[in-house]
């Protein structure tokens, strides 16, 4: 797919439509796009390379535009293989290419290559510092944990344009998400892959301020022109943890259909006592991924669940666990739970709850016994007064 950014600037990524879990568990009906671009100066830079899954149609772009020229830089942003998976092909294409990056990550390269890359000339650089290319600058910014140690950004001065690794990342194959609204995947991307580490990103974000942005290059997703304060405010508040819309997550996990009963009439009253909005999902069969930026994108959850071998159903407690890793936090929770002898899975809940930080619980806890009974009502209507 062609992306243009400028004249020098070139988008060289591909599109990977036939993936069927990112990182081996992120479902991605529309695939995902690796990017990589190229800047084209007196000296040239390749800004990252692809998942070895795209090598070839990335090869293929970078010899056409660099038309018999040879890079002298690749910098690497970020080593997961998902960019740094063509780096090997970089070097025997031009074996003079001289690899740019973080000192973590030059110090991480052998992990990966062995000794490969053992002659290869690396320049390791540090914060605020520049590399020139004859009329566009690069200035590179350290962002460990954003959302492995050894990333950084980079910030082109002369046409202004951010380079900014998973930052602002997105699913998608750009050529079959063209018209799709950027917030949806970017916002399952950030909660899922890098939504544990809020503080990088906020310091990142800190020093983004400083710098006069007219373009983000990701390394996933779209190239982002216009209304940058829109996708910077969203990374702000996802960072922060604070709930993007008011609003009630009801996140059910039911054996044979009792329990999601009574959580679709529990998700029912609070539309009916005016909740601004209520998201339904069966924690059984729905994508977790979508659920777990469903819990962190609203103020409020209630979590319904059977309980299950002196616990609670393993579906609740996969989610929960993600939550818990996820860093989950700043939010009011209501717990239903079902037993048909000893009801135990609100008890499992509230000690994975008890783990987060500042996550209030609200009373009463409802138990069910079974099935949803007239006479369940009353504490079914006390739970969501306290909720609504
Ligand atoms: C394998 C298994 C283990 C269970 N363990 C418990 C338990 O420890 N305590 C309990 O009260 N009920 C237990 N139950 C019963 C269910 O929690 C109960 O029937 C509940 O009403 C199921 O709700 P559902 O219709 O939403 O699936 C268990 C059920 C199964 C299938």
């Amino acid at each position: 797919m062609q992306v243009t950014i400028s004249d020098a600037i070139r988008y060289i990524g591909v599109d990977d439509k036939d993936i069927d879990l990112f990182e081996s568990q992120y479902v991605v009906p529309e695939g995902v796009s690796y990017n990589s671009y190229v800047i084209l100066d007196e000296k040239i830079a390749v800004m990252d390379t692809v998942d070895a899954r795209g090598m070839e149609g990335w090869e293929d772009k970078l010899l056409q535009t660099l038309n018999g020229k040879k890079p002298d830089y690749l910098i690497i942003s970020h080593l997961e293989p998902d960019h740094a998976g063509s780096i090997g092909r970089m070097v025997e294409l031009f074996p003079e290419v001289k690899l740019v990056a973080s000192a973590k990550a030059i110090a991480m390269l052998p992990q990966f290559f062995e000794d490969r890359l053992d002659a290869q000339e690396k320049i390791a650089v540090k914060e605020g510092e520049e590399l020139s290319l004859g009329t566009h600058t690069l200035v590179f910014y350290m962002a460990p944990m954003v959302h492995w140690p050894e990333v950084m950004v980079t910030y082109e001065k002369s046409e202004k344009v951010l380079f900014s690794a998973d930052g602002f990342g997105k699913f998608g194959a750009l050529s079959l998400t063209e018209n799709e609204d950027w917030a949806c995947e970017a916002r399952r991307y950030y909660f899922n892959i890098v939504g544990k580490y809020g503080m990088p990103v906020q310091t990142l974000l800190k020093k983004a301020a400083g710098l006069d942005i007219e373009t983000i290059c990701p390394l996933h997703g779209p190239v982002l022109k216009e209304n940058l304060g829109y996708y910077i405010g969203l990374y702000d508040t996802w960072s922060k943890y604070e709930p993007e819309n008011k609003g009630v997550l009801v996140a059910y996990a039911s054996i044979h259909g009792n329990t999601a009963k009574a959580a679709k009439k529990l998700a029912d009253m609070l539309r009916a006592e005016g909740v601004e909005k209520v998201v339904v999902s069966d924690l059984a069969r729905e994508d977790m991924a979508e659920v777990i930026e469903d819990a962190f994108r609203y103020d409020r959850m209630v979590l319904c669940a059977a309980s299950y071998d002196g616990g609670v159903f393993p579906c609740m407690q996969d989610f929960l666990n993600h939550l818990q890793s996820k860093a989950y936090q700043k939010r009011t929770v209501g717990i239903l739970e079902n037993g048909s002898w000893a009801p135990c899975a609100a008890r499992t809940m509230k000690t994975i709850l008890s783990t987060m930080k500042d996550v209030t619980i609200v009373e009463p806890t409802v138990t069910i016994m079974s099935t949803m009974k007239e006479s369940d009502y009353p504490a079914m209507e006390a739970l969501v007064n306290a909720i609504k």
